[in-house]
């Protein structure tokens, strides 16, 4: 996000794991919140673009596999393991050994200390506890999923009663206009 503010842009797989984290994954928040924030502060803003994407990520339309999530540990890890990005665009953690800079809060307070960053202090402490919340969430997406599910099998089951019903009558009126004029 510090990217994003600063420069206006931020690669696609970064806004895959912002995406993913501000809604579904981590924190809850609907998609729209963070559609804004992307609207305001991306230089290549594009308004389908951007909700699409959200909507994507967010496993509200067009993808469904909610339980894929991205983990903000094992993504970085996976993908900058001595973590250059985070000390290029967050510098309070830059003296951070490479094995604590994904979960800086798990530093012994004397490692925190060389670094010159005490957690809580100089650098927030975490907002989530990933692993924890993304259970959390996976349950409620699932559960949300069902409820749509039921609403819209429901729906079709309703409409075809009423659209049968009304065939059957409206077939019958034309049935019998055909006789009258036939007659
Ligand atoms: C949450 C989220 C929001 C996004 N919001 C925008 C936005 O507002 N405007 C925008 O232009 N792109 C948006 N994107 C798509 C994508 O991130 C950017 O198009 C991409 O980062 C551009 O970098 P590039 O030119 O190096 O792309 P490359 O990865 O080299 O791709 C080549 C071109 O393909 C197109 N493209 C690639 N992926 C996508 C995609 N998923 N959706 C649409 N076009 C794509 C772009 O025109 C891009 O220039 C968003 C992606 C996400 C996940």
């Amino acid at each position: 996000m510090v990217q994003l503010k600063t420069e206006g842009w931020i690669h696609h797989l970064a806004r895959h794991a912002v995406a993913c984290f501000l809604t579904r994954g981590d924190l809850w928040c609907h998609w729209e919140e963070g559609m804004n924030v992307f609207e305001e502060w991306l230089l290549d803003a594009d308004w389908c673009l951007n909700a699409g994407n959200w909507m994507w990520l967010s496993a509200s339309a067009f993808f469904h596999q909610y339980f894929r999530v991205y983990s903000p540990i094992v993504f970085g890890k996976k993908t900058d393991k001595d973590g250059n990005y985070i000390r290029k665009y967050l510098p309070q953690l830059k003296n951070f050994p490479t094995q604590y800079i994904y979960e800086p809060w798990t530093a012994p307070l004397k490692v925190q200390e060389k670094a010159g960053c005490i957690i809580g202090k100089d650098y927030p402490k975490r907002v989530v506890e990933h692993d924890k919340v993304r259970e959390k969430n996976i349950k409620r997406m699932a559960e949300a999923y069902k409820k749509r599910k039921e609403s819209s099998s429901k729906g079709i089951t309703e409409k075809r009663k009423t659209e049968g019903s009304e065939d059957g009558t409206q077939r019958k009126k034309k049935e019998k206009q055909e006789e009258i004029t036939l007659k």
